[in-house]
């Protein structure tokens, strides 16, 4: 049993990964005749559960949006790994996101706890965006010594990239 933390700005695609990851658990259902529910932007949080490699994930699917953002300092006490969701098409935010993930590893519940943080650079299917270099650069990850992270491009609307970020992830939280 692993509880994770999946955050990020608003429209990055936490909600969208995080489905992926629930529909590629749950024994697949007889065809509805209905499509799945639509995603819609995230109000508060949510509390997802999902296998994945022979771990039961609890995540908590964390809001973006900026009214929400001061949520996300009451989670890291009980969780064991961290989801950083860019949306790597949104250059304008750059700076903004830069802000926030430096305000969230700098908060003393997380400087104790060395736990592992995965960045998925999404919307890599978008034209122009960003490669995991560029956001390393634009978000000054290289400075981050005292934690193990990777970066791995995604797609969550194909799929791509998805596994590779979270089965890095998960290795990490079974050495643990
Ligand atoms: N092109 C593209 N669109 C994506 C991708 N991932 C998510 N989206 C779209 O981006 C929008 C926002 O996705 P969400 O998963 O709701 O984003 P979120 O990070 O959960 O947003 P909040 O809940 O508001 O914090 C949706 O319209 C998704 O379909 C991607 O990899 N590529
Ligand atoms: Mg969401």
């Amino acid at each position: 049993r692993v509880s994770i933390l999946i955050l990020g700005l608003d429209n990055s695609g936490k909600t969208t990964i995080i489905a992926h990851f629930i529909r590629a658990s749950s024994v697949p259902a007889a065809p509805s005749p209905t499509s799945p529910p639509p995603i819609v932007p995230t109000v508060g949080f949510s509390l997802e559960k999902f296998d994945y490699e022979n771990l039961n994930f609890t995540v908590f699917d964390m809001s973006g949006q900026g009214r929400y953002r001061e949520l996300w300092k009451h989670y890291y006490d009980d969780t064991d790994g961290l989801v950083w969701v860019l949306d790597a098409g949104d250059k304008e935010r750059m700076a903004v996101v830069r802000e926030e993930l430096w305000s969230v590893l700098s908060h003393k519940a997380l400087q104790q706890k060395k736990i592992p943080i995965v960045f998925f650079a999404n919307k890599m299917d978008l034209e122009g965006s960003l490669t995991p270099q560029e956001c390393i650069a634009a978000l000054g990850l290289e400075e981050i010594r005292d934690r193990n992270w990777n970066i791995v491009a995604s797609s969550a609307v194909n799929g791509e990239g998805l596994n590779r970020g979270l089965e890095w992830l998960a290795g990490q939280l079974k050495e643990r």
